[in-house]
Order: structure tokens, then sequence, then C-alpha cells
């Protein structure tokens, strides 16, 4: 069946979704705010600032007209960073209805206050077919046709059936989960480890330090998240181990370059200003190490690399507190009543 859908945000991840949809077959627009990247892509199949080596299908549609772009839809995409997500939803509210299908693939937390993005979506009280999309999906790779797995949670079922019916293509496979606040967490806390891993690799670290540090990150965002309500096991699929094994390895994340800047000695805002794309991982570090403190969570790689970006401390903290930490087991069988499966 033919769905009409609409990608909020004109950035790389939202162009090569609305682009994977374009190309199956379905009536996608693609709402952007600048009027000039809106005539580039309409007239010449590019979106040149994001991905210039991707030529888009020529029915994928960009707009400014968001009420439009809403209105004609019953599927929306919301591909905004998280530090306006909530703003953008908030245009959005007043012209949704009980039967759009909402999804979130921004991966990253509220700077307002402690939610994810799900739960901003959650409290439009319009429609509540909500889900997330996560996983190893680097925009580039995907809009150049390499072969990607993704991840559809939601708790309804309608909601990841539409989701898969519009994202699978020869190139694209979307596996299912119910655990949305597993798959969310994921997506959101990997890219603290990306800024480490990065960070690493400038220092030309070993193989098994960089193994060390994948596999103690993601002891670290799994003790986190199930203490939130996640599944365990969520963490040893695509959108766990998956998107920690791209992200941390791959110079196409923003996230690792931001950390591969500051190993090569340059501050914070240095690194973040030669991205000139969004690297979440930053506003997600303060975030996850306040609730950590607030929940007596024990995250040594995120506290460490915390007190190296905002409190100027030694490189040898961090070190340290990967180091010379807390005794722990290798494999922690962290569980909580709800999903306590393994
Ligand atoms: N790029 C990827 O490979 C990738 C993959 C998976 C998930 N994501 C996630 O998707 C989200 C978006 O990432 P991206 O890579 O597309 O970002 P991006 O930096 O490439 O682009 C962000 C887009 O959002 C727009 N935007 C920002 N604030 C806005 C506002 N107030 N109103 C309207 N538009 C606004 C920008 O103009 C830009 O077009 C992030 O949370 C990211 O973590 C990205
Ligand atoms: O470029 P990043 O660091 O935002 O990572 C992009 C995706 O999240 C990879 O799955």
């Amino acid at each position: 069946m033919k769905h009409s859908v609409c990608v909020l945000g004109g950035g790389s991840f939202g162009t090569a979704l609305a682009n994977i949809m374009a190309k199956n077959g379905h009536q996608v627009s693609q709402w952007m705010r600048n009027e000039e990247q809106v005539e580039e892509i309409n007239l010449t199949g590019l979106n040149s600032r994001y991905l210039p080596d991707a030529p888009l299908h020529r029915e994928l549609l960009a707009t400014s007209n968001l009420e439009q772009a809403i209105r004609d839809s019953d599927t929306v995409f919301v591909s905004i960073p998280s530090k306006s997500f909530e703003q953008v939803v908030q245009r959005i509210a007043p012209l949704l209805t009980a039967d759009k299908i909402l999804i979130s693939t921004t991966k990253g937390f509220n700077p307002n206050r402690f939610e994810l993005m799900s739960d901003v979506l959650r409290r439009n009280p319009a429609t509540q077919k909500i889900g997330v999309l996560s996983g190893p999906n680097l925009a580039k790779e995907i809009a150049a046709g390499q072969m990607t797995g993704s991840v559809v949670a939601s708790s309804d079922d309608l909601v990841r059936q539409r989701v898969i019916e519009l994202l699978k293509s020869p190139t694209f496979r979307v596996y299912e989960n119910k655990d949305s606040t597993g798959v969310e967490l994921a997506g959101a806390l990997k890219n603290i480890y990306a800024i480490v891993c990065g960070l690493a690799k400038a220092l030309n670290v070993g193989e098994n330090t960089m193994s060390m540090i994948m596999t103690r990150s993601l002891a670290e965002m799994s003790r986190f998240a199930v203490h939130f309500g996640a599944n365990p096991m969520t963490f040893l699929g695509l959108a766990g181990m998956g998107d920690l094994i791209a992200t941390c390895t791959s110079p196409l994340s923003r996230n690792y370059r931001v950390g591969f800047a500051i190993g090569s000695g340059k501050n914070l805002e240095e690194a973040i200003g030669g991205i000139g794309e969004v690297a979440e991982g930053v506003n997600t570090l303060k975030m996850v190490v306040d609730e950590a403190h607030k929940h007596g969570l024990y995250m040594p790689l995120a506290e460490g690399l915390s007190k190296l970006l905002f409190e100027n401390a030694k490189l040898e903290s961090l070190i340290g507190s990967m180091m010379t930490g807390e005794q722990k087991w290798d494999v922690e069988f962290a569980t909580n009543e709800e999903n306590g499966n393994v």
C-alpha cells in the first residue's frame, strides 16, 4: 500500500530516510526551514550541504510548508536534533490526529529536562501511535546504498509494521523490538562512548584498549538503561552493540570526530565547531552524568569524560576512571523486576 509520509528535518539522516521511502514508491515530503535547500532538492535532486554525493529520488518533495506536510501524511518521522525537537513537536501538535503515526529518529535527550524524544511525543495528546528508529545507521552509508540494519521499537504492532513497510528495501532491513526504552536509550547513550573512542584513536591506543573501552561502554550503557526500565537483551542487538560498533569505529560519526579532535589537542568548542552538524553526545553526557549521580549509578567512562570536557580535568583522570575504578565482574547480569530475563 502506498503511504503519505512526512520527514521533519533537512539534515543527513532525514534525507537518507526520505530517499529510501521515495524509492519504495511512497509519497514523501521532507520539511525543512531553509527555502534555498528546498529549492535545491526540488530542482537538482541534491541536498549538497548534508549528503552531497547522494542523488535523491525525483518523487522526494522538499517543502517549507509544515502545516500541509503534516496534514497530508499518515506517518511523520521526526529527524530534528534533540535541542530543537520539543519546539518542533509543539508546532505540529495542533495539526495531529489520532490516526497519525509519529516516529522519532533522534538519538539524544531533551536538554530542558531528563526525558527521551518518545516522551516528548507522548506528551502530545492527539496521537499515541509512537515509535522510535535506531541502530547502526550512518546516513552517508545508507545514502550510498550500503547494506544496513535498523530497529523499529514500539509497543504498538501497527506502528512497527508501518515502519517496516515504509523502509524495508534490498539495502535496508528493519528489525523489530517492543523495548522502546532500551532501543532509544541505546541510541542516545552510545554517542558518549563514540567520543571516548574517537579520543582514544587520536591517542593511537592499541586494539586491546579499543575493545576494552567498547565492551565496558556496553556494560555501562546497559547498567544505566536497565535502571530506567530497559531490557538488557536489547543491548546485545543492533540498537545496542551494533550501533556502538559503528559509531565507535567510524570517522563518519560526528561524535567520534568530536572525540578525535579533542584527542588531537582541540578544545571542546573548537571540536564541535569543526563538525558543522549535530553531535548529540555532548549534551547527552551532561544529562546522563547528572542522572547517574542522582541514582547512584556507577559510570566511570562517562564520569571521566565529563570531568575531562567540562571540568578541565587531565586525561589521566579518564584513564584512571577506566583502569583503577571499582572491582567489577566481567559480565554483570543486570536485571530489573519488569525485564529480569537474563
Ligand atoms: N546522521 C546520521 O548518520 C544519523 C543516523 C541516525 C540518527 N541520527 C540522529 O538524527 C538526528 C538528526 O540528525 P542529522 O544527522 O539529520 O542532523 P544534521 O545536523 O545533519 O541536520 C539537522 C537538521 O535539523 C534542522 N533543524 C535544527 N533545528 C531545527 C529547528 N528548530 N526547526 C527546523 N529544523 C531544524 C537543521 O536545519 C538540519 O537540517 C540526531 O539526533 C542524530 O543523532 C543521525
Ligand atoms: O554521526 P553520529 O555520531 O551522530 O552517529 C550517527 C548514527 O547515530 C550512527 O548510527
